[in-house]
């Protein structure tokens, strides 16, 4: 079907109509079996808003259209989920559309499994208020205080308790408002502002869109008048302006137009602006709207701003007003909610996406966790799924930004794993780290390649990886001195002798073995600068650490060697003792034994070290590196 068909001029009908009213965009947390579903679908059949239909024909046409940047109506309805959607993430949140003659509704609903804090919190970054739901007879569980504390980091300022399933207590005054003491208690310590509570039974209709007589102790709103009354936040369009660039419309040589939300502020023809990371200062030529003509600009508008002069500007980029532009920084303290089923490791790399840039991102330090529970600040060394922390973070590059209390746009960010491309984590930013901007690169005057001319050779880095006793240093050991014999500059880090000096402090725990392929790595790429030929020998287990360490490499520098041994065959060679120790329960976490190897998927060599001795092995890597002439 395509955009200018019917039904969908229907909807642009259905949907102009019901922005004249003001909006309200909302979540329900709360556990699985809370009655969530069964109050969503009351209060969409009773207020007989089912226009959901229309809308979700409406997203399934922009999405197969590839409307963005041109759609308006759809970017308001569910600029929420862009981000995600353009990463070609799957987020399992449905919104849904009613209204009444007051106001219209956006409700984010979650599917409550075990993914929810994920989708909740998708759900939750553009909510102005959370209906937290509580079941009568279990009162105020871990999960009402995990997803209460979502909604209070993510900023929602105001909570409509509702104390669901009343019948089934008797709709007794007694347990309503013990609930709602232990509640407004939780919401002060996390600084939610406003609670309405509302005895409910979604089941029934009590106190969803009327008053009801089996509550006749509760003088208070109904759900609907609580939704009703509840203050939308204006959006900040008297704040300093700020767009992230989402991306370069450039049609033919004489167009070039910067298209982005507003994230706050106004936005004039005639504006001093400035380009950020770089820094650099034009003046907005035009502010276009959606149709193309000439606007002003205001905050939550999508538009398109075109420059006075041609300066370089790329998506992910920020243009904010020139005299009161955010910060630039690349390290900073941040909130994180950490909702993948692998666990956050320090030094690992994950992108982070923030307005429209995409950097790779480490999480340095875990500073403490917090227990949702009871607030408690708690040392860690690595993230569960579902745990909250707030840590320390480092980009690869520079970004414009500015603390998420003042600017969700510009401080709420998430994190995605490299190989899954899933969701790994949602968080804010607090504040930059003062370090960040006080570090410089050295301009070398001898650059790498003046280096390697003079060693007369091309800098590389073979990257032994496999079990322990898979062969690893043998055929590292017999590559130097072929190297050696040839005259070539080689240098072998081997993982037990870095372990010994650089790497003294680290143990066998994943995060330890992280930072163990995070230091060799750097320390091999800065001996590749010297214009060496490294071979690194680390079992290096993880396929994202070997990935980060191909990332610091150029183009075909990085040769990655799978040394090919069984598990069965490294332990019966047991080199060192250790695969014995390991089976006795002497030496924890023994790679292979009881703790994961991932197998390489793209070496550059698999080498099977069973069926070919280790001699005919090294000159196929020396081959590899030099050439068959070698
Ligand atoms: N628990 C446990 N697991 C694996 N290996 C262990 C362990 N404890 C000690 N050793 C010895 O340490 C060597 C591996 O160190 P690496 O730095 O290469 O390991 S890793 O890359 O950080 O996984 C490894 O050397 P190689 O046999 O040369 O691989 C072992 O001798
Ligand atoms: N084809 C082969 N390639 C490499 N090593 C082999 C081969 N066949 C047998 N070995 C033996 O396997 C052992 C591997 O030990 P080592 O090189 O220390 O492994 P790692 O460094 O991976 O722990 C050595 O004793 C080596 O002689």
């Amino acid at each position: 079907m395509g955009a200018q068909d019917a039904p969908d001029a229907d909807i642009a009908a259905v949907l102009k109509a019901h922005e004249a009213r003001d909006r309200l965009r909302f979540i329900t947390c709360g556990s699985v079996d809370d009655g969530k579903s069964t109050l969503i679908g009351r209060l969409l059949h009773d207020t007989r808003g089912l226009f959901a239909d229309q809308v979700a024909t409406l997203e399934a046409d922009s999405r197969r259209h590839g409307t963005q940047g041109e759609g308006v109506d759809y970017a308001l309805l569910v600029d929420g989920l862009s981000a995600e959607r353009e990463q070609g993430i799957t987020i399992d949140v449905a919104y849904r559309f009613f209204g009444t003659p007051r106001r219209s509704f956006i409700v984010a609903d979650c599917p409550g499994h075990e993914q929810y804090t994920r989708n909740m919190a998708t759900g939750a970054s553009t909510a102005d208020l959370a209906v937290v739901l509580v079941d009568a007879r279990k009162g105020v569980l871990t999960q009402t205080r995990r997803h209460s504390y979502i909604c209070a980091l993510l900023g929602i300022g105001q909570v409509v308790l509702a104390v669901n399933k009343m019948d089934l207590v008797g709709y007794d005054r007694a347990v309503f408002d013990a609930i709602v003491a232990e509640y407004r208690a939780l919401a002060a310590s996390l600084g939610i502002g406003t609670v309405t509570a509302i005895p409910v039974a979604a089941l029934h209709g009590d106190n969803l869109l009327a008053g009801s007589d089996r509550t006749p102790w509760y003088g208070g709103p109904s759900l609907l008048d609580a939704l009703e009354a509840a203050p939308i936040p204006e959006p900040g369009s008297d704040a300093p302006m700020r767009m992230p660039v989402q991306w370069v419309n450039r049609p033919n040589q004489d167009f070039r137009g910067f298209v982005g939300t507003l994230a706050s502020g106004t936005a004039r023809a005639g504006d001093e602006v400035v380009v950020l990371p770089s820094g650099r200062r034009t003046r907005i030529d035009q502010v276009l709207g959606a149709d193309g003509r000439a606007v002003e600009g205001r905050a939550g508008q999508a538009v398109t701003l075109t420059l006075a002069d041609e300066v370089d500007v790329a998506r992910g980029d920020v243009i904010a007003a020139a005299d009161d532009a955010p910060e630039v920084a690349d390290q900073f303290a941040a909130h994180v909610l950490w909702m993948d089923g692998q666990p956050l490791l320090p030094g690992r790399s994950y992108w982070l996406k923030l307005g429209a840039a995409t950097v790779g991102a480490t999480v340095t330090e875990i500073k403490h966790k917090v227990d949702v529970n009871t607030q408690a600040q708690l040392a860690a060394r690595h993230l569960e799924l579902n745990e909250v922390a707030y840590c320390n973070i480092e980009l690869d590059r520079p970004v414009a930004f500015e603390p998420y209390a003042r600017n969700a746009a510009l401080g709420g960010f998430i994190l995605i794993d490299r190989l899954s491309n899933a969701t790994a984590a949602a968080g804010t930013l607090d504040f930059a780290l003062r370090r960040a901007g006080n570090i410089h690169w050295q301009h070398l005057d001898v650059d790498r390649q003046a280096r390697a001319r003079s060693l007369g050779q091309s800098p590389r880095c073979v990257w032994f990886t496999g079990l322990s006793g898979s062969g690893k240093s043998t055929l590292a050991n017999l590559v130097d001195k072929r190297l050696h014999a040839l005259g070539r500059h080689a240098f072998i880090l081997d993982g037990d002798n870095v372990r010994h000096g650089l790497n003294r402090d680290l143990g066998f725990t994943d995060e330890d073995r992280v930072e163990n392929i995070r230091r060799v790595a750097e320390v091999a790429r800065l001996m590749t600068e010297a214009g060496l030929i490294v071979l690194v020998s680390f079992i290096s287990p993880f396929r994202a650490e070997r990935r980060m360490a191909r990332s610091l490499f150029g183009e075909g520098e990085f040769i990655e060697v799978f040394v090919d041994t069984p598990l069965a065959v490294a332990e019966s060679r047991d080199v060192k003792g250790l695969y014995a120790k390991a089976r006795a329960g002497e030496l924890p976490n023994f790679t292979g034994i009881d703790s994961p190897y991932e197998a390489p998927e793209d070496a550059e060599l698999v080498l099977d070290t069973v069926n070919e001795p280790a001699d005919a092995l090294a000159e196929r890597i020396v081959v590899r590196l030099l050439g068959p002439q070698a």
